[in-house]
């Protein structure tokens, strides 16, 4: 629990010094303030009761001045304890989310895809930063405060009372840990409902689903599923919630019953003790205080225990181990990339089977080659394996350029692609397509030829358009969209160049001349294209076919042809297809 104070301190000491110490001082300081109010307040009142002089008003009047000018001291403080803690909230929010994002920026894609990983995430961003580092001070701040004025009542003989009030912290503590336990378990239990949740929310809200929620009229249907999901979770958060509010005002009452029972204790030795006036008021104030912060500690206490909870997902998923991609760029060189695959198996996390099983290929340098097969049979994933993005157990993948040979996994930035769900960024043209290669940002010489090479001359002069209505920009149909995707490519020179189904979005006349415009972006370099259309397939060196998550076939054009398998009844039958 601890590491959670350290962790925090640390954090935010190194962000912004000033403020943390003017935190940490404000917050410390109450302390002794509230204190010292106690104290001259009874100071005070026994100067009055006893004054018999002019100078005993006198060191009366003296005093008052003194407790007004604590009570201002105090006011000020909390005014300046206010001003530190609204920076040091921003740079909780920044902080969390900066490292919850740098995070996922190096974790494998299969951990990011894995449900696991993403409710871990999910918890992880409920962790308030700040709001733990202020929990922590204030139960420090809290427990110093009940810690020194227990002392006074035990030093006035007031121990029955100080027992009293221990008793009730006692009991305060027990009730609220369970329900902050039970409330916390019942949040990691429903936290792959509540990613449901927001996934249905945005489901019927998003541009991009909406017009088929509508067509159909699938609103009722999902709304429905969202409001079970929902009415699920409140019902078992509600059952947690009603048995935690009895307790608490069965706690209440019990509170309340030693609270009077202090008050008469406390009238009680007072009498006998022949205390004073002042010493009546400063306990009865102590014990009033005691009362207000109990409840007050206890809450922050079980505040500090939940976000404890939460700060473990936050560590946790800090933890998760990284990817080891991204560590080795590969020398330039234009004699293309050559890939040698061996004996390449993978599964994906949660899957029972192999998705790729026993794949050995070699790509020769400037060789294109294109990957054809069923929907299922594992084209995509054998892409992104070769792109370094998945990691395979078994089996090796290398790149090797100019002589020099390593890890697809370990490579960075060593080829161009265009995937099949590229990204759709709603920011200037300009910026989607410097995707491809941000050093070209404000290259406009470079953009445009890119732009031109996808056959999408017409935005050469809108470089600056802003994209997507949701944002007051201009709004771009499939087949723009991917042209823009494909000129991301085109501004980037890498070694090795992939196209995952670039076309579907085109229509016939722009899908050939994307095909084209692949076999000349190639050029001399290694390509792999993924395709359906077999006649794309043709002018490529050599063609793999994939079932099953095996290479069945491979050869060029005519060689599959002459083997009368698989690849030839795929042909003929999309031949007899098209006419
Ligand atoms: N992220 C994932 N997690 C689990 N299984 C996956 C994931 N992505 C793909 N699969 C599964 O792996 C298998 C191969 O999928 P892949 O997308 O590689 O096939 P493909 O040949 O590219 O298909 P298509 O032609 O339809 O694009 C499929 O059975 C699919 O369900």
């Amino acid at each position: 629990m601890l590491e959670s104070l350290t962790y925090t301190s640390k954090l935010f000491y190194s962000e912004n010094k000033k403020n943390v110490i003017l935190y940490f001082i404000t917050t410390i300081l109450t302390v002794p303030l509230f204190l010292g109010e106690l104290i001259l307040t009874k100071r005070v009142i026994d100067t009055i009761q006893n004054s018999t002089s002019t100078f005993t008003y006198k060191e009366a009047l003296l005093l008052m001045i003194f407790l007004v000018v604590v009570i201002y001291m105090n006011t000020m403080n909390a005014s300046m304890k206010a001003l530190s803690s609204t920076s040091l909230i921003e740079i909780g929010l920044y902080k969390k989310e900066k490292l919850i994002l740098e995070k996922s920026s190096k974790l494998p894609l299969t951990y990011l895809e894995w449900p696991k990983i993403k409710a871990l995430r999910e918890r992880a961003k409920r962790l308030p930063l700040f709001e733990l580092f202020e929990q922590w001070m204030n139960c420090i701040v809290d427990f110093t405060t009940i810690g020194s004025l227990l002392i006074i009542l035990i030093y006035y003989k007031c121990s029955l009372v100080s027992f009293i009030i221990f008793a009730g912290l006692l009991l305060q503590f027990s009730t609220n840990k369970k329900i902050v336990k039970n409330k916390e378990k019942i949040y990691q239990k429903q936290s792959s409902s509540r990613l449901i949740l927001d996934y249905l929310f945005n489901l019927l809200v998003q541009r991009e689903t909406i017009q088929e929620i509508r067509t159909y009229n699938m609103s009722p249907y999902l709304k429905k599923k969202w409001k079970e999901i929902f009415k699920t979770n409140f019902k078992e958060i509600q059952k947690k919630i009603i048995s935690g509010e009895l307790r608490n005002i069965l706690q209440n009452i019990v509170i309340t019953i030693m609270n009077g029972s202090c008050v008469i204790i406390l009238v009680i030795i007072s009498a006998k003790s022949g205390n004073g006036a002042g010493v009546f008021v400063m306990l009865l104030k102590v014990v009033s205080q005691l009362f207000i912060l109990l409840p007050r500690f206890s809450t922050n206490y079980s505040s500090l225990k939940s976000s404890t909870i939460r700060f473990k997902d936050f560590i946790g998923f800090l933890n998760v181990q990284e990817d080891m991609r991204g560590q080795r760029a590969l020398p330039e060189c234009d004699k293309g990339m050559k890939i040698v695959i061996n004996d390449l198996s993978f599964k994906y996390k949660d899957s029972e089977k192999n998705t790729l099983k026993g794949i050995n290929m070699v790509i020769n340098p400037g060789e294109k080659i294109a990957l054809v097969g069923e929907n299922g049979s594992g084209k995509s994933t054998l892409v992104k394996i070769i792109l370094g993005l998945y990691k395979q157990k078994d089996g090796n993948i290398d790149w090797s350029i100019g002589g020099e040979s390593i890890k697809a996994k370990e490579a960075v930035n060593g080829a161009r692609v265009v995937f099949q769900d590229y990204t759709r960024l709603l920011r200037p043209i300009r910026e989607n397509i410097a995707i491809g290669d941000i050093k070209h940002l404000n290259n406009d010489k470079k953009l445009n030829r890119a732009l031109n090479k996808a056959e999408s001359n017409e935005y050469v002069d809108y470089l600056d358009e802003q994209i997507g209505p949701e944002f007051g920009g201009r709004d771009f149909s499939g087949g723009q969209w991917q042209r823009l995707a494909i000129s991301r490519a085109y501004l980037n020179e890498k070694q090795l160049t992939i196209f995952d189904e670039p076309t579907a979005s085109l229509d016939p006349k722009a899908e050939l001349k994307a095909f084209e415009a692949f076999v000349n972006l190639s050029d001399n370099k290694t390509s792999v294209i993924v395709t359906h259309r077999l006649y794309m397939a043709r002018s490529v060196d050599r063609i793999f076919v994939l079932e099953d998550g095996q290479i069945v076939e491979s050869g060029s054009h005519s060689e599959l042809m002459r083997l009368h398998g698989k690849y030839e009844k795929m042909y003929i039958s999309q031949s007899e297809l098209h006419g």
